[in-house]
């Protein structure tokens, strides 16, 4: 697509090296750019046709670099439907990675735990998803340049790569859970009721982002991990008020497992591809 070319060309003129690893940042947990070798940050605002980022905790620059050893691309801060961006746009930087030739994508969010074995603090590698957003970032017409016009989606993470790192996490004694993620659309935190919908078909977790991302990296065929912070427990379940505030302070809080997780996450890539 034309729009695609056109932000690459931008950001490609600010670039040495080309990324092969993307990660989106969600909330409170932009802070793991920190941690790039020589960084370079592009403004959302400077790419044409990129949405920008509104949500506190998402400040809205694509920030280049290098991370255990391997050139890297973050956004730090992501497009959410309730945000008012159209669903395509909230998706357009999956295909902005594609077209820089990014092979790998980790996704992370901020989500409320409906599994009740879930802790917030806890992350959680979400291994199917269910859309109660119910948009897709595919509708339309398809560019089959970047994939089919059904794509499957049996498996929407890689699981050879989660299974390097969960080996990897065991043995650095991090715990990591699994389960699966539930997109709705926000901004309104859920109601109890609806938690007890959601858990009645099979969410182990609740969130306003990740799914239209998702199905743009199956569409596209980049390899996927999604890791999920636990920032509180869903709505009703400890009968306490949901804020962002709290949210963001949570993501914070785990900061040190977190990048522990994450810099697994991205040396696993190297063990996937021996
Ligand atoms: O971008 P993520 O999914 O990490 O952010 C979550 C969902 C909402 O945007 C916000 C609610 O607190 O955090
Ligand atoms: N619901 C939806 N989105 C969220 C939550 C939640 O409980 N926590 C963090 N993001």
């Amino acid at each position: 697509m034309r729009l695609y070319t056109e932000m690459k060309e931008t950001v490609v003129r600010r670039l040495t090296t080309f990324p092969k690893v993307a990660m989106i940042l969600g909330s409170g947990l932009g802070y793991l750019t920190e941690q790039f070798e020589e960084p370079l940050a592009i403004d959302y605002r400077e790419i044409p046709g990129f949405p920008t980022a509104t949500v506190e905790g998402h400040s809205g620059r694509l920030v280049f670099g290098t991370f255990q050893g391997l050139p890297v691309v973050a956004m730090e801060g992501r497009f959410h439907f309730y945000e008012g961006h159209r669903i395509e746009d909230v998706s357009s930087p999956i295909y902005l990675f594609k077209e820089l030739g990014v092979s790998n994508l980790l996704i992370t969010n901020a989500s409320g735990g409906i599994n009740r074995s879930f802790s917030p603090g806890d992350i959680v590698a979400v291994t199917d998803i269910i859309n109660f957003g119910f948009r897709n970032p595919l509708r339309g017409e398809n560019d089959r340049r970047y994939g089919p016009r059904f794509p499957d989606m049996s498996e929407i993470i890689d699981f050879a790569w989660l299974k390097v790192l969960k080996s990897r996490l065991e043995k650095a004694k991090i715990d990591l859970k699994e389960g699966t993620y539930c997109w709705t659309l926000g901004p309104s935190y859920e109601t109890p009721a609806e938690i007890r919908a959601f858990e009645f078909f099979g969410a182990d977790l609740v969130g306003m982002s990740t799914v239209p991302e998702v199905i743009a990296a199956r569409h596209c065929g980049i390899k996927l991990l999604v890791l999920s912070c636990v920032t509180n427990m869903a709505s009703g379940i400890l009968k306490e008020k949901l804020t962002h505030a709290d949210v963001v302070k949570t993501a914070n809080r785990i900061r040190p497992k977190f990048t522990a997780v994450v810099q697994h996450a991205v040396e696993s890539i190297k063990e996937t591809e021996q």
